[in-house]
């Protein structure tokens, strides 16, 4: 599979690429909804003898439209995004730098220059897919603005438990801790991923080192509480118990992802870790003494040694 940046508006036409099916959207998680959609798109590119393109945007193009000053959090990064689509037989992915530019582009302009100067033969996407203001570009209008020059095909959703699946919903029972229903919905196991970075480095010790997770990727992290983990590192798998927040107990005023992995004693400083969300435990608790802390965390190492094997 092939990656292709798209900096300026007119770089897709001197691409010259060859007549394709092409599907659309940020496809953040990539969920059930969007597997379904891509597989359907690969089976017609399959049955019309043509090269499947994805057209994808980086940053969020939510960004844009919810009026936020932080980056707006994420399920997928685009790197493992990307492995997903090549798994799924995606041949070329046109990445397209999104900026306001392209947010003020008027839907005819979009069209002609992002999918006609792209040789899209059928333009393949759910029902909801828009381009620009909402309904200013959608599936119903989409064959007005392609003019005959490339077919369009609207894609019904893909629903579990009678709802439609979509990243907002994975966002939601995310924040609800419903772990189970995540993995459902994504069709595996809600992972974030970062390097293992130095924590506070106050030179406290209570006992339970623990691996800090580097998110400048911007995941969406569960809100502050203790929830069991599975960690991999280096392909190696590892029960871990994750504390998310800041250390109220000792008044900290800076949010951590901190890792307690159980059975464990290496230096992994630098190292990538992958932290799989298995189940909240308890909220984070203002502690008034070091000790309480202490016996909390001894609780928590004894009740996920429990857990570990009801798995
Ligand atoms: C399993 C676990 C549960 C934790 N729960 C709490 C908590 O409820 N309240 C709190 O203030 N800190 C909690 N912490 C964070 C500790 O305060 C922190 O790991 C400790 O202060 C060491 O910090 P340091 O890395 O800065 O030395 C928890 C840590 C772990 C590993
Ligand atoms: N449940 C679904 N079934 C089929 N296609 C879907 C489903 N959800 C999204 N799609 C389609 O997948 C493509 C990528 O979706 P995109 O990332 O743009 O938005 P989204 O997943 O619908 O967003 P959200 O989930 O936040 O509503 C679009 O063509 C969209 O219509």
């Amino acid at each position: 599979m092939e990656i292709i940046k798209i900096k300026d508006q007119d770089q897709i036409k001197s691409l010259s690429l060859d007549p394709n099916v092409m599907t659309s959207g940020f496809f953040d998680g990539v969920h059930l909804g969007h597997q379904k959609l891509i597989k359907r798109s690969r089976e017609l590119a399959d049955n019309l003898g043509l090269p499947l393109v994805v057209l994808t945007f980086w940053p969020y193009p939510k960004q844009f439209y919810v009026k936020v000053d932080q980056p707006y959090p994420i399920l997928t990064s685009q790197e493992d995004k990307y492995a997903i689509f090549s798994d799924l037989g995606v041949d070329l992915v046109l990445e397209v730098v999104f900026n306001s530019q392209i947010q003020k582009m008027s839907p005819q302009v979009f069209v002609d220059k992002y999918l006609k100067s792209a040789a899209v033969k059928v333009f393949i996407a759910g029902a909801d897919f828009s381009y620009g203001k909402h309904d200013v570009a959608n599936m119903d209008l989409l064959p007005q603005y392609a003019q005959n020059d490339f077919g369009v095909k609207k894609v019904s959703f893909i629903e579990y438990e009678g709802e439609k699946v979509s990243s907002s919903r994975i966002r939601n029972e995310i924040k609800k801790n419903n772990f189970e229903m995540v993995k459902h919905l994504l069709g595996r196991p809600y992972t974030v991923k970062g390097k293992i970075v130095t924590g506070a480095q106050v030179g406290r010790t209570i006992g339970f080192p623990t691996a800090n997770l580097d998110n400048s990727a911007n995941y969406l992290i569960p809100s502050d509480g203790v929830y069991f983990t599975r960690v991999e590192i280096d392909r190696n798998y590892y029960w871990g118990i994750t504390s998310v927040g800041d250390k109220p107990t000792f008044d900290g005023n800076k949010r951590f992802i901190e890792t307690y992995i159980l059975d464990f004693n290496q230096d992994i400083y630098g190292k990538k870790m992958s932290l799989e969300w298995l189940e909240f435990e308890r909220p984070q608790i203002k502690f008034e003494s070091e000790e309480q802390l202490i016996r909390a965390i001894e609780q928590d190492e004894m009740k996920m040694r429990r857990y570990v094997q009801t798995r």
